[in-house]
């Protein structure tokens, strides 16, 4: 099947990278200039970014071109339906943060090192949103479990500003280069190295035209539980026991299993391109850690903050899609009315809407849930927005809102001592916090389901459900196993 990125009116021939106009080029070497100006004044590295417009072009390619840079390690986001991508190679910065602090920790890390930052940008219309230095990263679900060998490579918290960034929406696209400029540094050695970079990135991008389809039968896949399946349904009746003894409201249970490809190696590029084709609204990331990638296609929002509007959403409750049009609405229909499900959402809906009541003048709730069609699962979501007060950023709204009952349950804190007691998995970065954060505060980040740690030919894949007083081990064992099916099939190729 061929890529549906990109808006079809523009070419998809290899960009000319580096800027191609020479008062541009002029301009990134003044930026460079006045950076290491600054770093000789305050005797100290100072920050310079400078973004300029390429031609769109498939993200894909630039994450296939990147990896083949040497220039460190490569991350994806694309919301496919949005036609917005950001695609970034080497970590120009590196903000690596531990423990229940980890965000608000990383927040005041970003503000340091923006403060002296020397930005400029070309004269062509780049992507608004995303120009200047941006960080790309994540969180763990919980500081709190012990780190296992399997997430040892992703800390509790992570926050990359890359060195060169691919970022594109449905009218334009640019790149950003971002550079730590030392105090007396050679400004003609600088931007010779950057422009055979570029060089380098434009050859590179040359060759991944026409873009490969794997034409290859799906692969049988071994698959197994790391936790066996009557197991996790005994801790789904464990946790309906303490529900019922008024331990908590909500709580939410994983559950994970070990894919291996006997064949070979899981294709990281193939399995980003068929979770884009199947899930177009969802949220498709990939973030590399040495070996490893952690790949999603997820359809929820954490937080998207734009000047000074917040949106999120709850979702939460769910069901199978139909196989007619008719089964299918009459599924919809019964989730729509399900008390069950009314309730686990419900819950969702008020603890976010007091979330932001601390960090929002107002705050507007969508007026029912209304129903969120994806190809195998269908949810109840609601939407909701407000504006934020003034002085408050994104990364305090996560702090916040992270862990939502949506992934980890009501009132919060039983509710993960339940998980961590009960659960008996390193969830690592799975259900947890993913995306971007801006210079200008702007940002979105995505909580990172439908999700899955891809090492070789093995793949540690994730998938829990909301536990409420009237659930059973069995409905729920068979709604985790939906949610596998998205990583399942993005690995797979199968239909
Ligand atoms: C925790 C997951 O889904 C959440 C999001 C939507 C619906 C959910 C549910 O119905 O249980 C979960 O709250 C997951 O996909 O692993």
């Amino acid at each position: 099947m061929d890529i549906t990125f990109t808006n079809a009116a523009l070419p998809q021939s290899p960009a000319p990278i580096w800027p191609a106009d020479a008062w541009e080029q002029l301009r990134l070497q003044q930026i460079l200039q006045q950076a290491s100006e600054r770093a000789n004044t305050i005797h100290q590295p100072v920050l310079a970014s400078f973004t300029h417009a390429v031609c769109p072009c498939d993200p894909l390619q630039y994450f296939q071109a990147f990896h083949t840079l040497h220039l460190g390690e490569c991350f994806y986001w694309e919301r496919p339906s949005e036609q917005r991508a950001l695609v970034g190679v080497g970590a120009t910065a590196t903000i690596q943060t531990t423990g229940q602090s980890c965000v608000q920790e990383a927040a005041e890390i970003w503000r340091q090192l923006q403060a002296q930052a020397i930005l400029g940008q070309g004269s062509a219309a780049i992507p608004d949103r995303t120009s200047g230095p941006l960080l790309f990263g994540g969180f763990t679900f919980d500081p709190l479990t012990p780190t296992t060998e399997l997430w040892q490579a992703f800390p509790d918290g992570l926050l990359l500003l890359p060195y060169l960034l691919f970022h594109c929406d449905e009218t334009c696209a640019a790149l950003t280069i971002n550079l730590q400029v030392a105090p007396d540094a050679d400004i003609a050695s600088l931007t010779a190295e950057i422009s055979a970079h570029l060089h380098t990135l434009e050859q590179a991008l040359a060759r991944t035209l026409p873009q490969e389809t794997d034409r290859l039968p799906a692969p049988s896949l071994q698959i197994e539980d790391l936790l066996s399946a009557d197991l996790w349904m005994e801790q789904v009746a464990a946790t309906v026991k303490r529900i019922k003894q008024g331990a908590f409201a909500k709580a939410v249970l994983a559950r994970a299993v070990r894919v291996t490809n006997p064949r070979q190696d899981f294709d990281v590029i193939q399995t980003l391109k068929r979770l884009r084709e199947s899930y177009p609204v969802a949220y498709v990331f990939a973030i590399q850690r040495q070996e490893q990638y952690f790949v999603g296609a997820t359809p929820e929002r954490l937080v998207c903050g734009a000047d000074g509007q917040i949106q999120t959403m709850a979702l939460a409750g769910s069901a199978p899609r139909g196989k007619t049009e008719e089964e299918d609405r009459q599924l919809g229909e019964e989730l729509l009315h399900s008390q069950k499900n009314q309730g686990e959402h419900h819950v969702v809906v008020s603890t976010i809407q007091n979330a932001l009541a601390a960090l929002c003048s107002r705050v507007w709730v969508g007026d029912a849930p209304h129903l969120l069609k994806l190809k195998n699962i269908q949810h109840l979501q609601t939407p909701i927005t407000g504006d934020m007060l003034p002085g408050h950023s994104i990364l305090e709204a996560i702090e916040d809102l992270h862990p939502t009952p949506a992934v980890g349950g009501s009132p919060r804190q039983p509710a993960l001592e339940a998980i961590r007691e009960l659960e008996q998995l390193d969830r690592g970065w799975y259900a947890a916090p993913i995306g971007w954060i801006g210079h200008t505060g702007n940002g979105e980040f995505a909580v990172a389901l439908r999700s899955g740690l891809l090492h070789g030919h093995q793949a540690t894949l994730f998938a829990g459900c909301g536990i409420v007083a009237d659930s059973d081990p069995e409905s729920e064992y068979a709604e985790s196993c939906l949610k596998l099916q998205v990583m399942l099939r993005g690995l797979s190729g199968e239909e």
